[in-house]
């Protein structure tokens, strides 16, 4: 979400100062901020400059010992601690492999988008990076019996060490060949990897952690609730293993991409399709809420925005990034970065994160989509309505139409990379991140977000279906007490009506995804 097309007021909006939001708050208060992601980035939050008020204390992922920020630079400080966590990681994996079965509310389908050989996703364990104590087995649901056993127990009745508990070879680190950088977030770069021994292609999250005792123990919890996780809603994962100070998180490829980066190369997604997104995610909500109870542990629930919903040629929308990644990432430094752009009034408030909070943030994400635009916009005046316009420009299909699309796909003068496609998208909102222009305030836009009233689905030159602006309209009730439940949406007209077939939503993937690189 750090990209998305976040377009401020040029002037502060005039409204009503927040109460509990302070220039101080913004660097550390856990109750507004809790799920927060750090401010150390490879790329800048989307039209926030936060150089000023946040104090990082690590260095951007992958860029060990910058820190271009200024702050403590050292990835290696807390070297003990990352130890430790390897070792703990390596308890984790004898429990894992020892037990026999998790609880699983739906088996993974097995995805035919990531190609022949592709293992169901959670059904792999995961070995450390080379070192003799850095084996780990996340190995997911037993569900996953279409790929065949071969367990080192039963070749010759030697180790057990290395396979999982489905007696499937670990993953390592050194079984993967990097094709191609798929995106970095606030903190970690993904990869597309090719995993020699099982003849698939996984998707590699290299995320730096700075495994301090406090945050080791949350780190576990929420490794073995990736590990626990098995629904069609929630892209699977096969594992982790620790590099140096990083945690690897291997997990299953989405062909097709994160919807950020679909909207902003294809412009806005039809509005059918952002129906099922809405469905897929509320499901994959429910099932985390309902399933995993991540509330009740106390963690970081589902980051739902735009980048971390994504897709696959099979027709499948999943959501990724949830408490986990927000954890491993908060590890890094506890501070406040764009993420929060889709954060509901009352989380900026400081009230604790409810499902409803996640309510609001797929209302917003639905406006995004729908309209190639995040809802929070430049003012009339600005120089960016042409470039809005512009940007609706880029939709050449008609965003009610029935699908398929694949005849509809729009032209672009150019078709950027996933990596340009960011670039180019900041360059045309003429807004500057900190560098040339002027800069926004991240509280002006906190402000905005509890004072205005909510944004609805409405587009400047075309309509949507009633049901699905009622659909978002109860999805952003500034009132969570009001606000609609996952249920109440998920009995709405909008998703009970809706006449897309997994066939349509597979033509319209396949005509969407990045050209195959292998
Ligand atoms: N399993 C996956 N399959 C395919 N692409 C992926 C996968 N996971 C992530 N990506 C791509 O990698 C990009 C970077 O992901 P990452 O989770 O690091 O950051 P983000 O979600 O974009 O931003 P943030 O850190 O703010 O959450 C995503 O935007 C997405 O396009």
């Amino acid at each position: 979400m750090s990209d998305s097309p976040l377009s401020l007021p040029r002037q502060p909006p005039k409204s009503k100062p927040i109460p509990s939001l302070s220039s101080s708050s913004t660097t550390s208060s856990p109750s507004a901020f809790g799920s927060a992601k750090s401010s150390i980035s490879r790329k800048k939050p989307a039209g926030l400059d936060i150089s000023a008020s946040i104090k990082p204390t690590r260095p951007a992922p992958g860029l060990p010992g910058s820190n271009p920020l200024g702050g403590p630079s050292d990835p290696l400080d807390d070297l003990s601690e990352a130890e430790k966590l390897r070792q703990d990681i390596e308890r984790l994996q004898l429990s894992s492999a020892s037990s026999s079965s998790h609880s699983v509310m739906d088996s993974p389908p097995t995805s035919p988008a990531t190609g022949p050989g592709t293992p169901v996703p959670g059904a792999v364990g995961v070995e450390g990076s080379g070192s003799a104590s850095g084996s780990l087995s996340l190995s997911g649901p037993s569900g996953s019996t279409s790929l065949k056993k071969k367990s080192a127990s039963s070749v010759g009745g030697k180790k057990k060490s290395k396979t999982d508990k489905d007696g499937l070879e670990l993953v390592k680190n050194e079984d993967l060949d990097i094709l191609e950088d798929l995106g970095a977030g606030n903190g970690g770069t993904v990869t597309k990897v090719w995993n020699r021994k099982r003849n698939c292609v996984m998707a590699r999250k290299l995320i730096l952690v700075d495994a301090k005792p406090s945050v080791r123990k949350q780190i576990l919890r929420e490794l073995q609730i990736m590990n626990d996780c098995a629904s069609p809603y929630i892209v699977g994962y096969y594992g982790c293993f620790p590099v140096d100070v990083h945690v690897g998180v291997v997990m299953e490829y989405m062909d097709a991409g994160s919807l950020d980066h679909i909207y902003r190369k294809n412009g806005a997604v039809p509005i059918t399709v952002v129906g099922k997104v809405a469905e897929a995610v509320l499901r994959g909500l429910m099932y985390l809420y309902d399933v995993h109870r991540i509330i009740h542990r106390g963690l970081t629930a589902a980051d739902i925005k735009p980048s971390n919903i994504l897709v696959n040629t099979a027709g499948e929308i999943k959501i990724c990034d949830f408490g986990v990644s927000g954890e491993l990432i908060n590890s890094i430094a506890n501070t406040f970065v764009g993420t929060s752009t889709y954060m509901s009034p009352e989380r900026i408030q400081g009230a604790p994160y409810t499902i409803k909070s996640d309510v609001w943030s797929l209302g917003i994400s639905l406006i995004e989509l729908a309209t190639a635009r995040f809802p929070f916009m430049d003012p009339p005046d600005s120089s960016s309505e042409a470039d809005e316009e512009a940007d609706e420009d880029r939709t050449e299909h008609d965003p009610n139409a029935t699908l398929p699309l694949s005849t509809q796909r729009p032209k672009l003068d150019k078709k950027p990379s996933r990596g340009e496609a960011k670039g180019e998208r900041r360059r045309s909102r003429g807004v500057s991140l900190g560098g040339g222009g002027h800069t926004m305030s991240i509280l002006d836009l906190l402000q905005h977000i509890v004072n205005e009233p909510a944004p609805r689905l409405t587009g400047r030159r075309r309509s949507f279906p009633k049901e699905a602006e009622l659909f978002v309209e109860g999805c952003l009730d500034k009132d969570p007490g009001s606000r609609k439940s996952p249920q109440e949406l998920l009995a709405s007209d909008w998703i009970t009506k809706s006449t897309v077939t997994v066939d349509e939503l597979k033509k319209w993937a396949t005509s969407i995804a990045p050209a195959k690189a292998t």
